[in-house]
């Protein structure tokens, strides 16, 4: 696949962390705060990898993410509550202190969108396609607040609206059909764009028109083995270029 067809297209389903913004990494050093600080109380030296974050956590809903990489290292913790308080020694508890460091950074850095993204959301918006934002975050209104996004999309699946629906989390690929749905736009007129591994996975089981993989640093080869028919490293690559350059001033 080389462009995408955006006429063959009704809507573009936009993951949030690391397609439209940069949060992808501030989750990634919460997470690595959060795990080596837990593995230290073990005894455990071996420390929580980039390559951990991006094989059992990226683009997780946040308890599961939990509890794929306690898996890859052989522990097995109680679930515990969604209310278990930081240091419960729960998988919840985890979660929930990784969730405290993760707002902590984005209330006190702030937050600005890829400048690409925001490209390519622009043409799409004087194109006709549809937009929506699949992510499996909690925070994905905060981000998109904090990012100035907010208003540019009616439609937000996001790890809320998963719980609400009961729909289960990426690499299923329910959320982004669900938001398919909600724009009224078949599967096979949709493109999904995703950086993590586990949401290319969903997108692939979705039947949707293509999947493009955004590389943030998990690789192309492994986006496009995990199933993007077209990997990029900035979404503007996907604005059709008669009209990346502004329409030339003509003077009388
Ligand atoms: O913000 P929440 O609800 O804890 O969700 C966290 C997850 O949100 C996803 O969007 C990110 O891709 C994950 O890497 C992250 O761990």
């Amino acid at each position: 696949m080389g462009q995408v067809n955006w006429s063959a297209v009704d809507a573009a389903l936009f993951d949030l962390d690391g397609v439209l913004t940069p949060t992808s990494e501030v989750h990634m050093r919460a997470w690595a705060e959060v795990f080596d600080a837990f593995l230290a109380t073990r005894g455990l030296a071996e420390p929580f990898t980039d390559a951990d974050y991006f094989a059992y956590v990226d683009g997780k809903p946040r308890y599961d993410a939990v509890r794929a990489f306690l898996a890859s290292r052989g522990i097995d913790l109680p679930e515990g509550s969604t209310d278990d308080p930081p240091g419960a020694g729960t998988v919840r508890g985890l979660g929930n202190l990784k969730n405290d460091a993760f707002l902590e950074t984005l209330h006190r850095d702030g937050m600005a969108a890829y400048p690409g993204s925001v490209r390519l959301l622009d043409w799409l918006g004087g194109h006709g396609v549809a937009v929506a934002v699949v992510s499996s975050s909690r925070n994905a209104a905060a981000v998109l607040e904090a990012a100035g996004l907010a208003d540019r999309f009616d439609v937000v699946v996001d790890g809320q609206v998963a719980a609400a629906e009961d729909l289960p989390g990426k690499p299923a690929p329910d959320t982004y059909r669900y938001a398919a749905r909600l724009l009224h736009v078949p599967y096979d007129r949709a493109v999904v764009l995703e950086d993590a591994l586990s949401g290319v996975a969903a997108g692939r089981a979705g039947g949707f028109a293509a999947v493009v993989g955004v590389d943030r640093g998990v690789g192309a080869e492994a986006l496009r083995e995990a199933g993007a028919d077209k990997v990029v490293a900035d979404l503007a690559d996907l604005v059709p270029p008669e009209s990346a350059a502004p329409p030339a001033v003509r003077h009388p």
